[in-house]
């Protein structure tokens, strides 16, 4: 058995805001493997986009669900959709994270306890709030996957708020990892290194980060999406079935750097 084929596997992807998107990385990947895709959203304004992505890749067009996973109802709205329409998935890639520009610089003393909660909310408990509810729908066990940073691990300037946001993640997936793993569903996270996209601008000063990865990561250059939905598929896929609770750095080796 070919066991980096998905064929027959249904996957959801959340988060592809636009063809740079890391999640539209991971769909490509995925379908090459074979994976049925499922995609969904946050607000009205992407959902022309996905449709467009979604339509370039060839085989029958996808399920596109919105879900905004501050709403535990619109979650619960999201799967009880892909439940009609697709019944049993597989898999979750979960590629959600947001805070407010203002706590992406300067210092992080200075974050507010709004901005706090809501980045808290949207960039670490919502993975919580997906795989209780994806739990359901995934009665042949299956992945779920999130992205996370260095940043969570250890200070990377202007990163701040995400960071902590990220440290939480890390800690959710080994939580998720150990109650989830015995309905053979497996909880890992890709620490991407940075890449070019929408999410990316709202970080200060990522050009120099960029630059310093390629002067000084073992591979001497910086990752991209391929890359990431690449390491993706592998752990949605039956050759990482011993694997869970983990977090694979796809970043060039950089984060065994001093
Ligand atoms: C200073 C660190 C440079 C490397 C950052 C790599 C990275 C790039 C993008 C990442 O994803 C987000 C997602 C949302 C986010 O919040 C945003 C994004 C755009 C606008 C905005 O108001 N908030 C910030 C980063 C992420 O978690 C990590």
């Amino acid at each position: 058995m070919d066991l980096l084929n998905l064929k027959g596997k249904n996957i959801v992807v959340m988060g592809v805001a636009n063809q740079r998107s890391i999640a539209w990385g991971i769909a490509r990947s995925l379908h090459d493997a074979g994976a049925n895709l499922i995609f969904t959203y946050a607000g009205e304004r992407l959902e022309r986009n996905v449709q467009d992505l979604s339509a370039t890749l060839e085989g029958k067009n996808s399920l596109i669900v919105p879900c905004d996973v501050t709403s535990d109802e619109d979650i619960a709205k999201c799967f009880t959709k892909i439940k009609e329409e697709v019944g049993t998935i597989h898999g979750v890639a979960h590629c959600i994270a947001f805070a407010n520009k203002e706590d992406l610089k300067g210092d992080f003393v200075d974050t507010s306890r709004e901005g706090f909660k809501l980045s808290l909310d949207i960039s670490a408990y919502s993975l919580t709030a997906v795989a209780k509810a994806a739990k359901e729908l995934m009665t042949e066990g299956g992945s779920i996957v999130t992205l996370t940073y260095l940043g969570g691990e250890r200070v990377v300037k202007n990163y701040n708020l995400m960071g902590v946001a990220k440290a939480a993640l890390d800690a959710s997936v080994r939580y998720l990892a150990n109650d989830l793993g015995q309905h053979n569903i497996r909880v890992n996270s890709i620490s991407a290194g940075p890449i070019r996209t929408l999410s990316a601008k709202g970080v200060g000063d990522f050009n120099s980060i960029l630059k310093d990865i390629e002067e000084k990561a073992p591979l001497r250059r910086n990752v991209t999406q391929e890359e990431v939905g690449d390491t993706a598929t592998f752990l949605f896929s039956d050759m990482s079935r011993g694997i869970t609770g983990e977090n694979l750095h796809v970043d060039s080796g950089y984060h065994i750097l001093g």
